[in-house]
């Protein structure tokens, strides 16, 4: 990480990073595009981040753009990979570089309202991939991170797809654990109405499932009773996940909503700052604290092993030392310094064992303790 401290000791405003999460053709580009435009025109533009490194033409100014950095298809030639292995390896080598850019926006970021992120229509490929969990980490713990997850509205009109984009979303939500606003897409051919009457009313939704079945539109109820069922029980079961969300209509394509999903951000960055930062930084401490933990466990071997090193050498050198386990080192040393003329005290301990190893003949050793001696030199040397 570029640092591990968030920005926050500036009393600064950080700019909102949207992450732009859909389905292939659910209009991310052409969203982010509109956003872009709308920004420029309130003379608050926005710093751009192209994570797609498939997409042939971006038709908007990025900042960032992964292409610039990773060839997808050389990738996929040199490491002989399909289209979603070479997004994949593409989004890996872009997130070894995603320090740099943290200090790249952390140097912006006073100069800048929001940061766009567009992803790969492949969602899979970005959510989750260890690369797409990197990038999303470090993000929000620098900055206040929202995710936008873009849905095709007229595709999503019908109980079953409504379902499938929901629970799509909701584990995007569990996966990324970061503050969602659902922007229902394409209003302008589908008004998102339904969306919204289905998610605050689950009886709603349970009755146009029921118009559904007895019109017996199979592509609404997914084919069979038993999908009914299922769709029914879901439908509650996702009633507390909708609480979490915020949901708005736009059309990428008129623009329309575009101000809605503004103050849909505007409160998620603050439930960001009230719910998520605070859980991020307990997790961070949390990791810190183990990290300290293990580190301290390391070390203390390392002493034990020490100790017992100077157990085991020590009659190896002071040959005319009684094998007496009661004797202390301290003793020990006292005996060694009358055989070797005080030499010892002043070599020093490192000395000691080089030269216990050579009067030993090194050879003689066990395998363990040249290994722990070496060790040794290695700590002190
Ligand atoms: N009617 C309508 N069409 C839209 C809207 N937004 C996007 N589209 C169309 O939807 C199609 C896909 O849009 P894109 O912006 O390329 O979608 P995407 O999610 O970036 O697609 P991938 O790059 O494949 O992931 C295009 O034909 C757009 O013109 C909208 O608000 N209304």
């Amino acid at each position: 990480m570029a640092s591990t401290e968030p920005p926050t000791a500036t009393t600064e405003k950080l700019p909102a990073t949207i992450v732009c999460i859909g389905m292939a053709g659910s209009g991310k580009t052409t969203f982010m595009q509109r956003l872009n435009a709308h920004l420029h025109g309130k003379k608050e533009p926005p710093y751009i981040i192209n994570l797609d490194p498939a997409v042939k033409n971006v038709p908007f100014d990025r900042n960032i753009d992964i292409r610039d950095s990773v060839n997808y298809r050389e990738v996929m030639t040199q490491y002989n990979l399909g289209p979603n292995g070479g997004i994949m390896t593409s989004l890996n080598l872009f997130a070894t570089k995603i320090d740099q850019v943290i200090g790249i926006l952390e140097k912006r970021a006073g100069s800048i309202s929001s940061v766009l992120v567009d992803t790969p229509g492949q969602i899979e490929c970005f959510v989750w991939s260890a690369s797409g969990a990197i990038i999303t980490d470090a993000l929000a713990s620098t900055f206040p991170t929202v995710i936008a997850y873009i849905i095709d509205t007229p595709r999503t009109a019908q109980p079953a797809t409504f379902m499938a984009n929901m629970l799509y979303a909701c584990s995007i939500l569990y996966k990324t654990k970061l503050p969602m606003i659902l922007v229902f897409n394409k209003t302008d051919a589908q008004d998102a109405s339904f969306a919204k009457e289905w998610m605050t009313d689950f009886e709603a939704f349970q009755s146009a499932l029921r118009a559904s079945e007895n019109e017996g539109d199979e592509e609404a109820i997914g084919g069979s009773g038993y999908m009914g069922s299922l769709l029914n029980s879901m439908s509650l079961m996702l009633d507390e996940f909708y609480n979490h969300l915020d949901l708005v209509g736009v059309s990428a394509m008129t623009g329309a909503g575009i101000e809605d999903f503004l103050k849909a951000v505007e409160d998620k960055v603050q439930e960001y700052e009230r719910d998520y930062k605070p859980e991020m930084e307990k997790a961070r401490k949390r990791r810190e604290e183990e990290k300290r933990k293990s580190k301290q466990k390391e070390l203390d071997r390392l002493m034990k092993d020490l100790e017992m090193d100077k157990k085991k050498e020590e009659p190896a050198v002071v040959s005319d030392v009684e094998s007496d386990e009661e004797n202390g080192l301290v003793e020990r040393d006292e005996d060694e310094e009358m055989d070797k003329g005080n030499q010892d005290v002043e070599d020093g301990l490192k000395q000691r064992y080089e030269r216990a190893l050579k009067d030993s003949g090194g050879a003689q050793r066990s395998k363990a303790e040249e290994e722990s001696l070496a060790r040794y030199l290695r700590a002190t040397g």
